[in-house]
């Protein structure tokens, strides 16, 4: 039996953050993976997707400046769009493993299942199946396993008519005329987008009021969104689903709930993911799932078992790259250092890439206001940029929460080109005890979309004089050191 400091199973962003935090702490580590290195979010999710966002995003924005100094038509080749997203991930993924080993980091490929609680074993997957099965011990496991598309009974998947979002990833064929999305979640409002630029006739179902019911964003940035999805003929129906699909010779009939019916070439179903636990021998070990079968923890990451981790998709929380990059860190810095740090994801942030990106940050006004706070949204459109009038792009804004008493600042949300990067400003300002101060006297670059955070914050600041500072109060955004937050509370 090979013995590690620490094992790690899964090489998502969870996994491969772990196996990156403990090896530059000198740990021992094993990193396990039955598929492909990188996940979901290397292979299916994030990068592929937003490999062809961005050619969505140039598609429109040639539009859009087309007699603006622009002449000439363009548009989407789809296939090649695809083979092009291949490239990408796989050139990402090829330099994976080495990455990783140059680290010190031990990447084994298998299927890693528990026979006890600091013990595992790994079972060659079906191209090395002549391998033998590994097994190897270490005091501490991180558990990276991340989530798989939730099916739909209505809308059984056959990976050609009916796809999930790995099905879609995988496409080989020509573009779809037309494809239905059931669901209005994250990833349909951003591949609903994509297929409507390269050219295709769309329509996404949501079962609830409105698009986006679950995303940590605020209303009025999705009303934004939903405006843009009418202007462009991006259409979508809510508090509709699908009743039944038939699949036929070259597509598919479908009955919505509300009676009407539809043919579509393709249909993309994309209604949640689950934690995916399979084979994984949990009991083995001892650790508890709730009734949706996510591995409960505490707020250190760890689960019921002492010194066994859950990280990333897998346990309750945000379902996103982003937060289980935040869990890696706590988690291997827990394991390997003593617990800690706890997670908090009102500093992570969340971002949407549509027909308008959209990112947020720490508490709406609602939130802050459920919390205890006095929140007043300092805001300001892009209509007064330079930037954003040299782009010819204004219909987005800036918005940042703040205490209306302090001018501490609670959380923030941008709509507009480049928001998931100016989200890290919103972000690193929430942390900061400088609290409005933070965005008043840095010294910004002209013509940015960051300037315009001074610009939304300036009749704010006014309000208070310099010394209100002193009055400053730790809130939601105290550091992620307990020990530290104690003291300063
Ligand atoms: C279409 C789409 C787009 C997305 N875009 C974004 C985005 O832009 N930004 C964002 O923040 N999030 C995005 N997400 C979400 C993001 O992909 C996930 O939240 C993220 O991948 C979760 O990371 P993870 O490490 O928990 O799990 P995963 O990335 O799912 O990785 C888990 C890994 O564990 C492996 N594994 C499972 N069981 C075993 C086992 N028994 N033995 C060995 N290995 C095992 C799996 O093969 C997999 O490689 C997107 C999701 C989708 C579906
Ligand atoms: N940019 C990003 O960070 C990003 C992008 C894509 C996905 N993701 C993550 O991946 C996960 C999966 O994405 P997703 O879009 O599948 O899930 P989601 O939870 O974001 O959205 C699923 C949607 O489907 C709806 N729905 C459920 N059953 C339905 C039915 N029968 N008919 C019609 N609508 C129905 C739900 O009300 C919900 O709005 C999410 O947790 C999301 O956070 C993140």
């Amino acid at each position: 039996m090979d013995k590690f400091d620490l094992i790690i199973i899964g090489s998502g962003p969870g996994g491969y953050k772990a196996a990156l935090t403990a090896a530059r702490l000198g740990a021992k580590v094993a990193l396990i993976e039955k598929a492909l290195p990188g996940g979901n979010c290397l292979n299916l999710g994030c990068i592929p997707k937003k490999t062809l966002l961005h050619l969505a995003s140039i598609i429109e924005d040639v539009q859009h400046l087309n007699g603006r100094g622009l002449v000439g038509e363009i548009r989407g080749d789809f296939r090649a769009a695809m083979r092009h997203k291949d490239d990408v991930v796989a050139g990402i993924r090829n330099n994976f493993p080495v990455w990783l080993r140059r680290l010190g980091v031990a990447v084994i490929t298998g299927r890693a299942r528990f026979i006890g609680p600091y013990e595992i074993a790994v079972d060659p997957t079906s191209e090395h199946e002549q391998e033998p099965v590994r097994t190897l011990s270490a005091p501490r496991i991180i558990i990276a396993t991340g989530s798989e598309p939730k099916p739909l009974a209505q809308c059984p998947t056959d990976g050609h008519f009916i796809l999930n979002t790995r099905d879609f990833m995988s496409m080989t064929e020509d573009q779809p005329r037309s494809m239905l999305f059931v669901g209005g979640g994250m990833a349909n409002v951003e591949l609903a987008y994509l297929m409507h630029q390269f050219g295709t006739d769309v329509l996404i179902v949501e079962r609830e009021p409105s698009l986006l019911p679950n995303a940590r964003i605020p209303e009025h940035a999705i009303n934004t969104l939903v405006r843009k999805f009418n202007r462009i003929g991006l259409e979508f129906r809510t508090e509709t689903s699908v009743a039944a699909c038939h699949v036929e010779e070259a597509g598919v009939a479908v009955s919505f709930d509300d009676g009407s019916e539809g043919r579509f070439d393709k249909i993309l179903v994309a209604v949640g993911r689950r934690p995916l636990t399979a084979g994984l021998d949990l009991d083995k070990a001892g650790v508890k799932v709730n009734e949706e079968g996510f591995i409960i923890t505490s707020s250190y990451l760890e689960t019921n078992v002492p010194g066994i981790y859950a990280i990333g998709d897998v346990k309750p929380g945000p379902m996103t790259a982003n937060a289980a990059l935040h869990d890696a860190k706590i988690a291997a810095t827990n394991a390997l250092t003593g617990n800690e740090l706890t997670f908090n994801y009102f500093m992570v942030p969340t971002v949407l890439h549509s027909a308008m990106e959209i990112a947020a940050v720490g508490l709406t006004e609602e939130q802050a206001e459920a919390a205890g706070f006095e929140p007043e949204a300092a805001r300001t459109s892009f209509g007064g940029s330079g930037k954003a009038r040299a782009y010819h792009d204004t219909e987005g804004f800036i918005e940042v929460v703040h205490d209306a008493e302090t001018g501490q600042l609670l959380g923030g949300c941008i709509v507009g080109p480049e928001a998931g990067e100016q989200i890290q400003m919103m972000t690193a300002a929430c942390q900061s005890e400088q609290g409005l101060w933070f965005f008043k006297e840095l010294s910004y670059s002209h013509p940015s979309w960051a300037e315009e955070f001074e610009t939304a914050i300036e009749p704010c600041t006014s309000a208070f004089s310099r010394s209100a500072k002193e009055v400053f109060r730790p809130g939601i955004f105290r550091p992620l050191r307990t020990k530290k937050a104690v003291r300063n509370s």
